[in-house]
């Protein structure tokens, strides 16, 4: 279990990204925090990853390892995809067939030897991804994962992920994709200036008359014209 005890961060200026929370994260979970623009998602991503100092509170992982596929990841520019993929494999002692296995599951086989600066937007995501499988550790934290992605790798990662929640990990992602959220996810935060406006637990989605998207909208809806 991940234990979340009132972690707020209130940054420079006194510009809140999030207000004080409580979450508890199941172990095999798949959860996904939603939201508008500037709603608090990379926020708490980055408390979790401990990129940010929490301005209050606690995040307990108990003995859980993550591993973290940050949203736009600057890669080193000179070098291949492949003398990426073996060194993250050196470092967490992957065998080289596994680091195929990574490379070829994002469809990455054939780019191997290229340069990651000549890779499309896609590629590079793809390719953050393969990190992210490699290290292989019990939860996984994916800010906006599908980014850049055309549907075929969209759904393809969808089938990765689901693959991934039989074997038991733990799936914390923020994401604009609701139809994702909706294929995928066990239960949902909306996020509205640094609070949790609502959640949902998949069962009330899928029972709901409304789709989860038209659901998003009406609330996205009300937050602008209470803003405007
Ligand atoms: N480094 C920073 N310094 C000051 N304020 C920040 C900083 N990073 C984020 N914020 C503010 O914190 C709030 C939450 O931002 P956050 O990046 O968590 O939103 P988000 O939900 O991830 O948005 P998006 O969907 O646009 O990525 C916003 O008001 C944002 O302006």
């Amino acid at each position: 279990m991940i234990r979340i005890n009132q972690i707020s961060k209130t940054y420079k200026m006194g510009k809140v990204g999030l207000h004080p929370m409580d979450l508890l994260i199941a172990p095999g979970e798949i959860i996904a925090f939603i939201g508008g623009n500037g709603a608090g998602k990379s926020t708490l991503i980055q408390l979790l990853t401990n990129i940010l100092k929490p301005t209050t509170g606690t995040i307990d992982w108990g003995e859980q390892q993550f591993s973290y596929m940050p949203d736009d990841l600057e890669f080193p520019t000179h070098v291949t995809a492949w003398e990426l993929l073996k060194l993250l494999g050196a470092i967490k002692a992957v065998e080289d067939e596994k680091v195929l296995l990574a490379a070829t599951t994002v469809g990455l086989q054939n780019h191997l030897h290229q340069r990651i600066e000549t890779f499309s937007k896609g590629m590079k995501q793809r390719l953050a991804f393969a990190q992210t499988l490699l290290a292989n550790e019990d939860v996984m934290i994916l800010d906006e994962p599908t980014n850049g992605l055309d549907p075929y790798w969209v759904k393809w990662m969808q089938t990765i992920l689901d693959a991934k929640r039989k074997e038991g990990k733990t799936i914390i992602f923020s994401t604009h994709d609701i139809s994702f959220v909706e294929r995928l996810a066990d239960k949902m935060l909306f996020f509205n200036e640094g609070r949790v406006l609502f959640q949902y637990q998949a069962k009330e989605w899928r029972e709901n008359p409304k789709s989860l998207e038209e659901t998003i909208l009406d609330q996205l809806n009300r937050v602008h014209s209470s803003n405007s």
